[in-house]
């Protein structure tokens, strides 16, 4: 069957779902939220498919790295918004003249503009982002709203689509693991893992060599603090660096200064100061070889370099990488020399296991590398999911609502390996919701277990900000103690005197006899249009540990600072924070923090990843692809198996 009017390069799908289809398909709003590796990809499948109205929004601006997968991006548009590039270039593929495409620049969590009324125009959200929290937040509104969304993510060769709408489970049904936090003095003063290391390395890499130091771990300021030995020399380097007049000379006599202050000044200083006094082994002072200057070996990427090979490396590659000063990238091979041998002579100084060049690359860049045909396939799959759910809709005749029967769309799993029967696409049926999960479900209380000492020192305000808003993610809280007490109000004309009261006052302090064994905190969020029962256990001190010890990891929950708690049920949970695995990606942070008003946003495809606190108490999550537990999910890593929440973060707790 064909029609006239019809495009000739929609006559297929015409002959393939009717006309019926098509023609929702021309008057149907959707809204694609990420224009990045999977949103170029389906703002093109889209505008090829005939849809005519679409919204998208992203926001980050386009960066060099984001070229070899993103391929709705050329060189010329680096620095660009990618939803304005992505939409530009996708109207330009469509058959239609009268497309309307819209780019909104802007943080999907910023409630002030991304809200359940916002939702409410569309017909259909398709995902295509790269953090947990950015996804909790299109989940909630989704289905506050009434509006079905196409949940979708990828980790190197794996790749999941999820249609989520009421009636069927939604994206927060699955707990999804936070990831691991280390506090910012592991990795500066008592690391213990290759990890701990090498993100040092990148950062004394930033320190030395990034545009702006102040951004490393490793900065210190004189005005506030009593600087490490290193940072003298780290300052004068970068002097010399931009000292036309400075010889190749001064700057190989600073090399060496800094490498004596990093490697044998500072760690003598930390034992005078006793330190180490109760590690398990006394850091070891490095003396530097004599040999060192002039012994290049051969190029091994796959050994593990000795004392000397470390030394050569980091003079020559410093001397090198000061000639074309930048962000650290992963794929330059000077500046992975440099945090290769930066790391490994640490690694020496505290008895970590040594790491190759090739292994080092992989724990600084992407262990799962984002596979631009993983990309492909997903968001190909949520375009034809999309068909199915429009078809859908058809059938059942009911234009009152945007919702699709219960049961349409497929649970879809992108594989590595073929399945027995050969296949490497997997569809399952959609699962029911979780009968625990108060996103979804109505009326579900979380339980939340504290030790005693919460209730002695933690106070109602960081109570809050850990618990409520990283844990439970509410955006904008009110909260009620024992159903009628009043303790918290946030959002439009809430009330702050009460936040300022109650914030500072510890937990056993709150009305009413405060926290206690049986209290019921009932918190809403109107933002959201969401509500749960918080149901507090108390239990001794040694009743917490015992049942929850560090010994424990997965029972275990506390922030940064140590406060302990365990959240009960399948309650959603997020990563607490997120970041950027190098400096290319931090400096599109900058972008995605000035369209951020009230959460920033992280990537998943990094192993390690450094977590910043955010000022607002709000963090940023990274995590694995769609937190969606996938039946591969006990694949070896080498196999391509996500490593959804199993991420190591590094969290900047100063
Ligand atoms: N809260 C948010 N609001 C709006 N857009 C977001 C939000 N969080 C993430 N995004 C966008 O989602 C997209 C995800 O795309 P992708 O996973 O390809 O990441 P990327 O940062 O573009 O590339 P890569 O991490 O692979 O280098 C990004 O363009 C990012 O800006
Ligand atoms: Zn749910």
């Amino acid at each position: 069957m064909t029609n006239e009017k019809t495009p000739t390069i929609l006559t297929g799908l015409l002959e393939s779902l009717g006309p019926d289809c098509l023609d929702r398909i021309q008057n149907c709003r959707l809204l694609v939220v990420g224009a990045g590796g999977i949103g170029c990809e389906l703002l093109k499948n889209l505008s090829l498919s005939g849809f005519r109205h679409v919204e998208v929004v992203d926001l980050d601006t386009i960066d060099v790295s984001n070229l070899n997968r993103q391929l709705l991006f050329r060189a010329k548009h680096v620095g660009q918004p990618k939803c304005v590039v992505g939409v530009a270039v996708a109207k330009d593929l469509s058959p239609y003249a009268d497309t309307q495409m819209t780019a909104r620049h802007g943080n999907v969590c910023d409630n002030s503009v991304f809200n359940v009324q916002y939702m409410e125009q569309f017909d259909l959200v398709l995902n295509a982002l790269d953090n947990v929290t950015a996804r909790r937040r299109v989940n909630r509104l989704c289905l506050a709203a009434n509006v079905p969304m196409m949940e979708a993510g990828t980790t190197g060769y794996l790749g999941q689509v999820q249609t989520i709408y009421k009636g069927v489970a939604c994206y927060e049904c699955k707990t999804q693991e936070p990831p691991k936090v280390y506090p910012i003095c592991t990795i500066r003063s008592t690391p213990s893992q290759p990890v701990h290391t090498i993100v040092w390395a990148k950062e004394l890499y930033k320190l030395l060599l990034s545009p702006d130091p102040s951004q490393s771990m490793l900065w210190e300021d004189s005005q506030n603090e009593e600087l490490s030995t290193y940072m003298e020399a780290a300052l004068e380097l970068r002097d010399n660096n931009q000292d036309p007049d400075a010889s190749e000379d001064t700057k190989k006599t600073t090399i060496d200064r800094l490498w004596k202050a990093l490697y044998a000044d500072e760690i003598q200083k930390q034992l005078n100061m006793d330190r180490y006094k109760t590690a398990e082994k006394t850091p070891i002072v490095l003396e530097m070889p004599t040999a060192a200057a002039n012994t290049q070996s051969e190029w091994k990427p796959m050994s593990i370099w000795s004392l000397t090979e470390c030394v050569y490396e980091f003079r020559n590659a410093l001397m090198s990488a000061l000639e074309m000063p930048e962000f650290f990238d992963k794929d330059d091979e000077l500046a992975m020399r440099f945090v290769t041998a930066a790391a490994q002579l640490r690694s020496m100084n505290f008895h970590i296991p040594l790491q190759s060049y090739h292994d080092t690359k992989g724990i600084a860049g992407n262990i799962i590398p984002a596979i631009a045909t993983t990309n492909a396939i997903v968001a190909g799959l949520q375009i034809l999911q999309v068909f199915s759910l429009l078809q859908a809709q058809l059938a059942n005749k009911d234009n009152s609502s945007k919702l699709p029967p219960v049961g349409t769309g497929k649970y879809i799993n992108c594989l590595r390996n073929a399945t027995r029967n050969g296949l490497y696409l997997a569809a399952s049926p959609l699962e029911t919701p979780n009968p625990q999960c108060f996103v979804c479900r109505e009326q579900v209380t979380v339980v939340l277990t504290l030790p005693t000492k919460a209730l002695q020192v933690i106070s109602f305000a960081r109570f809050v900000q850990t618990i409520i808003q990283q844990e439970l993610g509410f955006a904008e809280p009110t909260v009620y103690l024992n159903q009628d007490v009043l303790i918290w109000e946030e959002g439009n004309d809430s009330d702050e005197a009460l936040r300022r009261v109650n914030g500072v006052k510890l937990l056993q302090d709150l009305p009413r006899g405060g926290l206690q064994h049986g209290s019921v905190l009932t918190v809403e969020d109107f933002s959201q249009d969401l509500q749960v029962d918080v149901r507090v256990v108390v239990v001794s001190d040694e009743d917490f540990r015992r049942q929850y010890g560090k010994e424990d990891d997965a029972e275990e929950d506390d922030d940064a600072d140590g406060f302990r708690y365990h959240i009960g049920g399948d309650k959603p949970v997020v990563g607490s924070s997120a970041g950027e695995d190098d400096e290319a990606k931090e400096s599109s942070v900058d972008n995605k923090a000035a369209a951020s008003a009230v959460v920033e946003d992280g990537d998943d495809d990094g192993v390690v990843e450094i977590v910043e606190d955010t000022s607002d108490g709000n963090k940023r999550a990274m995590n694995g692809a769609t937190g969606h537990e996938s039946p591969l999910k006990k694949q070896k890593p080498s196999e391509g198996a996500s490593t959804e929440g199993g991420e190591e973060v590094i969290e900047i707790d100063d």
